[in-house]
């Protein structure tokens, strides 16, 4: 394995976040993570314990009050907000527990949004990946139906498929199952597992799910804001 092959892809040092108010509140404390290529991370703990406020901070959606999120080895708290947005666009896919697919668009213009946002292919270009992907996730019969027209399972694999429309390495995801019936969990918890095992993608979901965690390589769980466990359960498959 190459030095590079292992260099991190998001790395937290000591991040600490405090909601300021009369009672301040401190969502995440003195986190030191580093997320490498190719991990199927699972992230767990008890409702309350910080898990979605740290999903944020290392999906730069939200800042630290102190310590700093570097993606790519580049600290992202001196960054403006047009290259975090930029960073968010091209190295991180989102996936949240409910879908937030926007009802008024298509299944595949729906994919296309973040194409669009950062503007790099032309139209035919990105309905042409927006296919591929859906097609890819079993979709390929639905893409020109508007989300309510799936079933949440179905939704799931869209989002997903939103979440790679601009290949990032890495998908960040939020109770990504937590709203399915077991059925349709284990269909989009397959997706995510063949992203990493199979297209060398690195996944770091928050779940509820103990059996669900403890069928991914790595586990890292919360405690009131501060990380209490992180074990690797197998070592990241590096690909062919
Ligand atoms: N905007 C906010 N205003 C006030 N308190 C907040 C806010 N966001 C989060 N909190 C509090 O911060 C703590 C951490 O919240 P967070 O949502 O990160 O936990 P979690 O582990 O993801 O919880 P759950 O499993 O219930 O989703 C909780 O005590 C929560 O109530």
């Amino acid at each position: 394995m190459s030095s590079d092959a292992a260099a991190p892809l998001i790395e937290a040092r000591k991040v600490t976040r405090i909601l300021p108010g009369i009672v301040p509140t401190t969502l995440v404390r003195d986190i030191d993570l580093v997320i490498r290529p190719h991990e199927f991370v699972a992230i767990t703990g008890p409702s309350g314990s910080g898990k979605s406020s740290l999903l944020y901070l290392l999906g730069l959606l939200d800042m630290p009050t102190s310590g700093e999120v570097l993606v790519e080895g580049k600290v992202t708290t001196v960054m403006t907000e047009d290259e975090r947005a930029l960073a968010r666009l091209t190295m991180l896919g989102f996936v949240f527990q409910f879908h937030f697919l926007l009802p008024e668009l298509t299944v595949i213009g729906n994919v296309m949004l973040p194409m669009r946002a950062l503007g790099r292919l032309d139209r035919d270009a990105m309905r042409a990946r927006g296919e591929m992907l859906l097609s890819s996730l079993g979709l390929g019969d639905h893409m020109d139906k508007r989300p309510d027209q799936l079933s949440g399972g179905q939704r799931q694999r869209v989002a997903v498929a939103r979440a790679l429309a601009n290949e990032p390495p890495v998908i960040l995801a939020d109770e990504p199952t937590g709203s399915l019936d077991s059925k349709s969990s284990a269909q989009v918890f397959e997706v995510l597992r063949d992203l990493v095992h199979g297209q060398g993608k690195t996944v770091v979901a928050v779940t509820h799910d103990a059996a669900m965690a403890e069928r991914m390589d790595r586990h890292v769980e919360l405690l009131d804001g501060r990380i209490v466990r992180d074990e690797m359960h197998r070592l990241a498959p590096q690909p062919a």
